[in-house]
């Protein structure tokens, strides 16, 4: 199956979301950016005294703990109250749960205390939040994990969320479906922030379309034909990792849905 990418595209145009990114410092321009450039209006408000305000008024709520600390996790969690208050979505991205024992206890605090809506996590993260043994190094995802959909569908069934496990091949998972995305291109794991983008990616599309799940399978289609739209050249030659993260900002920019839409087939569905 493919999802609605016309309705989806549609959806973003009219509503502009609005998508307030507490988000690490990495990476934060870049997240921005790929907000914009999908045709949200991302803020980065991720002052307390400001945050909760802003929620109120915003479509979607990304929450990334690459680089968050004591404080950012008590605005973080004070940012999700006014998200849940309002009926915006929460993505969290859980960077680096696995790798720390603060990490797990960070994650462990907003999947408990918050509604999350998408969980966009790497092999490894969404491995770690099942309870798994996860082989998660700095943020970096490494070992092998076939049982990843197993994994994401434990994950969307204690939390309720709809989980994204990202890799080469992309997982969705709901308590009850589970679903791989063919989509995306290797030079997307040769720069940072590919994760991050995502997350957003994910804000933007479930602050737009009503239903998460196809917000979410619109939304991680979409973003993997970006990147295989700058990799076939069609947004200017690159000469290694740092251009193609260029084209690849400008493919997420110019992307239509008709450009988005695969030839064949891409999205499976598990069960
Ligand atoms: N080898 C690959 N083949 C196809 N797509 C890829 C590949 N590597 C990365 N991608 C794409 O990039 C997305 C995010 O990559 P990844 O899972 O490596 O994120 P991450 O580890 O969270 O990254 P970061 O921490 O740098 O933000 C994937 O969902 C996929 O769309
Ligand atoms: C490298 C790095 N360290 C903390 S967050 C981040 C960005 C990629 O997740
Ligand atoms: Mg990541």
């Amino acid at each position: 199956m493919n999802p609605d990418l016309d309705g989806a595209f549609d959806a973003i145009a009219e509503v502009s979301p609005l998508v307030n990114c507490i988000t690490n410092a990495v990476t934060v321009n870049d997240v921005a950016n790929a907000a914009l450039f999908w045709g949200g209006l991302p803020v980065m408000s991720d002052d307390e005294n400001d945050v909760v305000d802003m929620v109120a008024g915003a479509d979607g709520l990304l929450l990334n703990m690459g680089t968050t600390d004591e404080q950012g996790v008590e605005t973080m969690l004070a940012a999700g109250r006014s998200a849940m208050d309002h009926d915006v979505p929460i993505v969290l991205d859980p960077v680096g749960v696995g790798a720390t024992p603060a990490r797990d206890e960070t994650a462990g605090r907003l999947t408990t205390d918050l509604d999350i809506a998408v969980i966009n996590g790497n092999y490894g993260e969404i491995t770690a939040l099942a309870g798994e043994t996860a082989d998660v190094r700095g943020v970096e995802s490494v070992g092998d994990y076939s049982e990843i959909a197993r994994d994401a569908t434990a994950v969307a069934a204690d939390t309720g969320a709809v989980v994204v496990a990202s890799g080469a091949t992309d997982v969705v998972a709901t308590a009850d479906r589970a679903f791989e995305i063919e989509a995306g291109h290797e030079l997307m794991g040769q720069f940072v922030g590919t994760g991050c983008m995502q997350g957003v990616t994910q804000a933007v599309f479930a602050g737009a379309v009503t239903d998460t799940l196809d917000a979410v399978l619109a939304g991680t289609l979409a973003y993997g034909r970006a990147g295989e739209r700058a990799a076939a050249g069609a947004y200017g030659d690159f000469e290694g990792p740092a251009s193609y993260r260029t084209a690849f900002l400008d493919a997420i920019a110019g992307l239509d849905a008709a450009e988005a839409a695969p030839d064949e087939e891409r999205i499976t569905e598990l069960h």
